[in-house]
Order: structure tokens, then C-alpha cells, then sequence
């Protein structure tokens, strides 16, 4: 990886870190060292899972480089890499994102961190979508997924004014899967990552994508995407060996052995 993006795998999970001094904020370099991180998620069949995480203990990530932009710099919302165009073309891959949130996780840092799959946030940690205080629209993915997360006046209450939403009230929203004390973030959602590294692979791929698939739907049209046949990870999981496996290796008392076919 670059300067601002650190990279390390293990037992199938890929740990991202964001580590840009001194409140990992994004430029356009460090959206496409982002970018090119979630390529190797999705291209390298060893890596099953990702954690985004920030390095320090004060910054998940104060979101887009407001200096870089004061000088000029634009990232395109809707086309470029590190724009919503590649929030939700990663985000819609085919394998789960995890966001261990360490700190603050401000505008883009906070549609970072809302684009995964799952979050684990320390007890220290804010979200916040501040860009309507910037002049500008949390367009690369808060204002689409943030009301889709927590309730509409909670979402609208944040996104007109910017406020912050603890920890604590991000969990009880459901928003965030768990709290923990600052400096076991990364733990925590290194536990929660290995244990869907061990799921089988294809079943992993199929929820997601039908998570992805159906979020906007009521529970009939949900239940018709699913019976139509037009999810191919889902009807990859239906005929594969390792639903055969499952079966298998329990009624045998062992350990199942996923092929990913
Ligand atoms: C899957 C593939 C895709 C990969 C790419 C994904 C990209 C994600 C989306 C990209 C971005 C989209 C655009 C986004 O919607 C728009 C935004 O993000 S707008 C910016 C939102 N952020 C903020 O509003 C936070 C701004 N910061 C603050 O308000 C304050 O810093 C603070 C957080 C309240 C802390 O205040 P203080 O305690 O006083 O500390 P400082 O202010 O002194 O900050 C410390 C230090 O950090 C620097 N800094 C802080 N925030 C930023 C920032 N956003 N940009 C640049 N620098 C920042 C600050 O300048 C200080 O540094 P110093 O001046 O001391 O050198």
C-alpha cells in the first residue's frame, strides 16, 4: 500500500488501517490507497473478510481532506474512487466489511465506516455527518444509508445539523454491533471478523448479497427476489459441495472443511 493506508492479512481476514497523521483524514491519494485495499478484498481468494480501522486512539477518520480541498482538491461523489461510486461498488462486493471504529468517525469517515457491513465502535467513539456545516452534501453514501440505519428524525436531526451521536446511542439504535472500551477495538473486531472467516464462504457471499439486494424492499418483494433465481451467489450456496459439507462434517463430529464450491 502507500503512505496512508496500511495493509496486513491473516487466517482470511484483511485488517485496513488508516493511518494519515493527524486525524486520518481523506484525501484523493488516500482514497485511491483505500480504493486499491477493498481491490485486494475482493480479488484475492485467501482474504474471506476486511476490518477498516484508523490508527491513534482520537481519529477513525475526520472524513475528506478540508485542507486539500481549501487548496482545490475535489473528489467526485458520484465517479471517482474515493468517491460514493466506490463506497458502494466495494461495499457491494461479495464479502462482509467490518469497521472497528477507534475515535471520532466525521462526514466521509463516518459514510466509511456506514458503507461496511458491520460496526464495532469504542466506547470513546462519535459519528457524526457535519458536511451540511461544510457547505456540502454527505453524498458518498450518508445521506442515502444513514436514514436507512436509524430512525428518519434521528437521521434528519444529524444530517441538518451535524451533531455528533455517541457510541452508546449509535448502539442502542442499532448501529453499531458492539461497544467496547477504548483500545480493544481492533480485538473486538478482529473476534468478530475470524468468525466469519470461518462461515462458508459461498453461504457469507449469499447473505450478503441478499442483504444488499433487498434492503429496500417490504418482506413480500424481499421474499420474491429470493425465490426468482436472480441472486447467483445465492444459487451458487444452494448447489454447492460445502452445503453438502455442513451436513456432513456434523453428523461425523468434526470440523467442516469449506471448499468454496
Ligand atoms: C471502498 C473504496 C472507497 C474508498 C474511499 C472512501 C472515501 C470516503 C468518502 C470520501 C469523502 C466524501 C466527502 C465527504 O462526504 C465530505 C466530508 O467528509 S466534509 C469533512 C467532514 N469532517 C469534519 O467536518 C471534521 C473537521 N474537523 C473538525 O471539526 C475538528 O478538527 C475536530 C474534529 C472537531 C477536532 O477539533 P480540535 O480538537 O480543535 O482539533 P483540530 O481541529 O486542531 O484537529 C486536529 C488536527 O487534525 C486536522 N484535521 C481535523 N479534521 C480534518 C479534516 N477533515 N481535514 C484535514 N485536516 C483535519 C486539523 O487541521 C488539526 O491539524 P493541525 O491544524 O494541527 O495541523
Amino acid at each position: 500500500m502507500g503512505d496512508a493506508v496500511r495493509t496486513t492479512a491473516a487466517d482470511g481476514v484483511l485488517t485496513i488501517t488508516l493511518d494519515r497523521p493527524k486525524a486520518n483524514a481523506i484525501d484523493v491519494a488516500t482514497s485511491r490507497e483505500l480504493y486499491a485495499a477493498f481491490a485486494r478484498l475482493r480479488d484475492d481468494d485467501a482474504l474471506r473478510v476486511a476490518v477498516v480501522t484508523g490508527a491513534g486512539e482520537r481519529f477513525f477518520s475526520a472524513g475528506w481532506d478540508l485542507k486539500a480541498a481549501a487548496e482545490g482538491e475535489a473528489i467526485d461523489a458520484d465517479h471517482g474512487p474515493g468517491g460514493f461510486a466506490g463506497l458502494t461498488e466495494f461495499f457491494g462486493l461479495h464479502k462482509p466489511v467490518v469497521a472497528a471504529v477507534n475515535g471520532l468517525a466525521l462526514g466521509g469517515g463516518f459514510e466509511l465506516a456506514l458503507a461496511a457491513d458491520l460496526i464495532v465502535a469504542a466506547d470513546t467513539a462519535e459519528f457524526a455527518l457535519t458536511e451540511v456545516t461544510m457547505g456540502m452534501v454527505a453524498d458518498s453514501g450518508g445521506v442515502l444509508r444513514l436514514p436507512r440505519r436509524v430512525p428518519r428524525a434521528v437521521a434528519a436531526d444529524m444530517l441538518f445539523t451535524g451533531r455528533r451521536m455517541a457510541a452508546a446511542e449509535a448502539h442502542w439504535h442499532g448501529l453499531v454491533a458492539e461497544v467496547v472500551p477504548q483500545g480493544e477495538t481492533a480485538a473486538a473486531a478482529a473476534r468478530l471478523a475470524r468468525t466469519i472467516a470461518d462461515a462458508a464462504p459461498l453461504a457469507v457471499a449469499a447473505v450478503k448479497e441478499i442483504l444488499d439486494a433487498t434492503e429496500g424492499d417490504d418482506l413480500a418483494a424481499a421474499y420474491r427476489r429470493l425465490r426468482a433465481g436472480d441472486l447467483p451467489r445465492y444459487r451458487a450456496m444452494l448447489g454447492s459441495a460445502d452445503a453438502e459439507e455442513g451436513p456432513r462434517a456434523f453428523a461425523e463430529k468434526r470440523p467442516p472443511r469449506w471448499q468454496g464450491r
